[in-house]
């Protein structure tokens, strides 16, 4: 029977760490870290998700600020609002949560957020650091990932890893992290030809493919680590909407461990966000040089800190 990988234990031991951070900086003196959170329009599931984000700033002691906008925002006024929140010197963090609608184009707004308070990871800069291996802010999701896979894998070194999946949020940054820990990384899609048998292959596969239950048992070897973080909300036969990922988790039994949907890697993305957050404020107080990272392969040089040239 496949161990399986609790994400909300190992997320809420990851917010007592940052909660730890967070009393640490107030008992020297420090404001609270404050993290600026940005909706634009009405998605149900961008509500729910900032509404997780900023019960959980409460939870552990970030101050969270959240900035709804209505659906037809135009660029010019969201590009004006992340100018203001980026010269605020009480805002360590901000996001954008995505999907934007339509008018707005997602790399514009994204990259116009200062690189050191771009919690999420997804600046062009923080983009390039992680591909380089040279530290900077990792997107929360892959954090995320990264931490689960320790929780069950001591050292990634040779390990076979196949990612399903290339999205800018999930599937390449987490290959890169994947590759700095020295794992051997295959990348692979949904058009990729023979995926099953690639899978069948693999120590570990990463499913960020967004395809309900893609991975099917037989695509598994004995004794795998299945990392699910297809989130795919169907009607049960009961009516019912359910979440699905995409691991068929009913038929992977001879697994050595599996992340559930709902309570794998969704939990992990806001726990990564909060210790980004405080990461992000104790650069900004000058406690920190990098925001480092604690798992096999993290890189821990400087963090670009968004003025000046980019350190070597
Ligand atoms: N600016 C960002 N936008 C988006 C991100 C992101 O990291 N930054 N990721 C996703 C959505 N997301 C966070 O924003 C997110 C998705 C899922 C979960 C989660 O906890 N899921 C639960 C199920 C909850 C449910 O849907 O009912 C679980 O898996 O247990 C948290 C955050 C896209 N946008």
């Amino acid at each position: 029977m496949a161990d399986i990988i609790d994400g909300r234990a190992i997320a809420a031991q990851l917010d007592e760490v940052t909660k730890a951070q967070v009393d640490a900086l107030l008992a020297d003196g420090h404001p609270a870290p404050g993290l600026d959170v940005i909706l634009v329009g009405n998605d149900p599931a961008s509500e729910v998700y900032v509404r997780h984000k900023i019960r959980a700033c409460e939870r552990v002691g970030i101050v969270s600020r959240k900035h709804q906008l209505p659906a037809d925002t135009s660029q010019d006024d969201l590009l004006a609002l992340i100018a203001t929140l980026n010269a605020k010197p009480e805002v360590h963090g901000i996001l954008c949560q995505v999907p934007l609608p339509e008018q707005i184009d997602p790399a514009l707004v994204l990259g116009a957020i200062a690189p050191n308070k771009d919690v999420d990871g997804f600046h062009p800069v923080n983009v390039g650091r992680l591909s380089t291996g040279t530290g900077g802010i990792v997107p929360c999701t892959p954090l995320g990932v990264m931490k689960l896979i320790a929780s069950v894998v001591d050292d990634l070194t040779g390990k076979d890893v196949v990612v399903i999946g290339k999205s800018n949020i999930v599937g390449k940054p987490v290959a890169n992290l994947l590759l700095d820990a020295e794992a051997t990384v295959t990348v692979t899609h949904i058009y990729t030809h023979g995926l099953a048998d690639i899978c069948r292959q693999a120590d570990i596969i990463v499913a960020a493919a967004g395809a309900p239950r893609l991975v099917r048992g037989h695509w598994v070897k004995d004794g795998a680590v299945l990392i699910d973080v297809g989130i795919t909300r169907i009607e049960g036969e009961d009516g019912k909407t359910k979440l699905v990922g995409d691991i068929a988790f009913d038929e992977v039994q001879h697994a050595a461990a599996v992340t559930p949907v709902p309570g794998g890697v969704g939990p992990m993305t806001i726990a990564c966000l909060l210790s980004n957050t405080v990461k992000a404020a104790r650069v900004a107080y000058g406690i920190d040089k990098n925001v480092g990272n604690d798992f096999p392969g993290g890189p821990t040089r400087p963090m670009f800190t968004g003025s000046g040239s980019i350190p070597n």
